[in-house]
């Protein structure tokens, strides 16, 4: 296996990369990082979770180390991407003179300015706020060599396309050597993005199936308003370590959101009417197992990497097969497996066979769990948690009103009693989830995002009726949640992944 020594990268970068983990390069890594220090521009595609940012970042860190000035602007659809990029590239250069600052919409621009003073070397940002700090000659760009577009297609999909041009148009262009990296690379966005580059080398370390092999994929059939249980019963019984759930819009992703901590479930939800502040903080609160199930709009489906999800849900099946493989690819990243589960209306039904016949790869049909499943994963649910509260402190008040239950009922009865309660507590709250409508029947060519201008000239969509074009949501900042219930709700106890087990006994 090849090394990161035998690619070219200094001593130093290896020394980062050595701390983070990193022994070997990923295949992505292994193709394009020789042509990147070589100054060719490359093209890369690669599947979810394979390590691009390590592809365009490792030997970025190379070129731009002990230079003055800006040298390398990454551009990426959301704030949320722009910031891991930016902490990613931020661990690749440990030990090096080598700063990177983010710019993008939500956050305060006085502190970016301030940082764009101190002439960081690499600036990660947004398309909006890149080109307002342009237009305010707050970002200086005569020292720009490098030029990488992370998800350049999610960012035409969202209409930045005469952004990027703009931008482009701004950077000096004679030595300029552009980047262009994502899982997915409809043509369209090929023949255009290409229009922006010099004879780009095109890396591809795809497999013949778009979906991750690491990812078992599986579909359920059930009716809209069957969803929401049949949601929470699989979320019983699989008991993911960290789950991410897919909806169709914000108001689905709040009213989830509140539906699920109804039920006593760690969860919170993410979408582009949340302040930039909350956003970064559910994030934060989902990496470090402060909540169980993130619930988002597609703003959480490009690049975000998670360790730990082992499932992705999607609620609400999604409108094009690009989102389809971008939202499982939230799960079974680097290596790790993983497990995505679509719901699907019976009338959807023809979605899912074309999401089948672009990946090149069959979905399982998922049958619900049966009430007897369900009630058996609670049982041992609350036989896990059991365990801990018994070796847990207990109270001296606490201990006192036991001995005279006990006293009175007798410890059997008493523990049965309890048990019975915990285990049938949240059963009774009742949830209405306003109604969706399914993707109208049938189509399945070439679609349009519809919505003119440049949009919606990249994505294989799916077409029919309902189709309307997917708010872009992402970088909007009105806060729709404040005073929305927000109170922590029970832990539930982690149990072994379970996904696989219970496919295989329901197909
Ligand atoms: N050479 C490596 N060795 C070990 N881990 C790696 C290596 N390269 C990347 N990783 C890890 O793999 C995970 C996925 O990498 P990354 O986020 O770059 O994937 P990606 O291909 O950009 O995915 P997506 O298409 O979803 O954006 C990250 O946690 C990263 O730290």
């Amino acid at each position: 296996m090849q090394k990161f020594k035998e690619l070219g990268i200094s001593e130093a970068t290896l020394n980062a990369l050595d701390g983070m983990g990193f022994t070997e390069p990923t295949p992505i890594q292994i193709e394009s990082i020789p042509h990147t220090l070589q100054g060719t521009d490359v093209l890369g595609q690669a599947q979810t979770g394979t390590g691009k940012t390590g592809a365009f970042g490792i030997p970025l860190i190379d070129k731009v180390a002990e230079k003055q000035g800006v040298q390398a602007l990454i551009l990426a659809p959301t704030r949320e991407l722009a910031n891991q990029v930016a902490e990613q590239l931020r661990s690749f250069s440990k030990g090096q003179n080598v700063s990177v600052v983010t710019v993008f919409g939500g956050m305060p621009i006085d502190r970016q300015i301030k940082s764009l003073k101190k002439g960081p070397q690499i600036v990660v940002g947004t398309p909006g706020r890149v080109i307002d700090h342009l237009n305010r000659k707050t970002l200086k760009t005569e020292s720009i060599s490098t030029l990488i577009l992370d998800e350049a297609d999610e960012m035409m999909n969202m209409g930045f396309i005469d952004d990027m041009r703009f931008i482009m148009s701004k950077l000096p262009s004679e030595n300029r050597q552009t980047l262009l990296f994502s899982a997915t690379m409809p043509k369209a966005i090929q023949e255009l993005v290409q229009k922006f580059m010099k004879s780009p080398k095109i890396v591809k370390t795809m497999s013949n199936e778009l979906s991750d092999p690491q990812i078992d994929e599986y579909y359920t059939i059930v009716k809209e308003l069957e969803k929401f249980e049949t949601f929470t019963n699989l979320l019983d019984v699989q008991n993911p370590e960290l789950a991410i759930v897919f909806g169709r819009t914000k108001r689905r992703v709040d009213e989830l959101t509140s539906a699920l901590i109804s039920k006593g479930y760690r969860a919170e939800g993410l979408h582009g009417d949340i302040t930039q502040a909350k956003r970064l903080e559910v994030l934060k609160k989902f990496k470090n197992d402060k909540i169980d199930i993130l619930v988002a709009t597609d703003v959480a489906a490009r690049g975000l990497d998670i360790s730990g999800v082992s499932h992705v849900y999607n609620f609400d099946i999604p409108q094009d097969t690009e989102s389809y493989t971008h939202r499982i690819g939230r799960t079974g990243r680097a290596g790790k497996k993983g497990a995505a589960i679509t719901f699907v209306n019976p009338v959807e039904m023809d979605y899912i066979r074309q999401i089948e016949k672009a990946n090149k790869r069959q979905m399982t049909s998922l049958r619900p769990p049966t009430p007897g499943e369900v009630m058996q994963a609670k049982e041992s649910d609350v036989k896990d948690k059991v365990k801990g509260w018994v070796e847990s402190p207990i109270e001296g008040r606490i201990e006192k009103i036991a001995e005279e239950l006990i006293n009175v009922y007798g410890d059997q009865k008493l523990v049965a009693a309890l048990l019975q309660e915990l285990i049938t507590s949240n059963n009774e709250s009742d949830v209405q989830l306003t109604f969706e409508k399914p993707l109208s029947k049938k189509s399945g060519q070439r679609g349009n995002r519809g919505g003119g201008n440049s949009r919606g000239k990249s994505r294989t969509r799916f077409e029919g009726k309902n189709n309307k074009r997917r708010s872009n949501d992402k970088n909007s900042n009105f806060d729709r949640n404040k005073g929305k219930n927000t109170k922590p709700n029970k832990p539930r106890s982690k149990k072994q992944f379970s996904g696989r087990t219970f496919a295989e006994h329901s197909k």
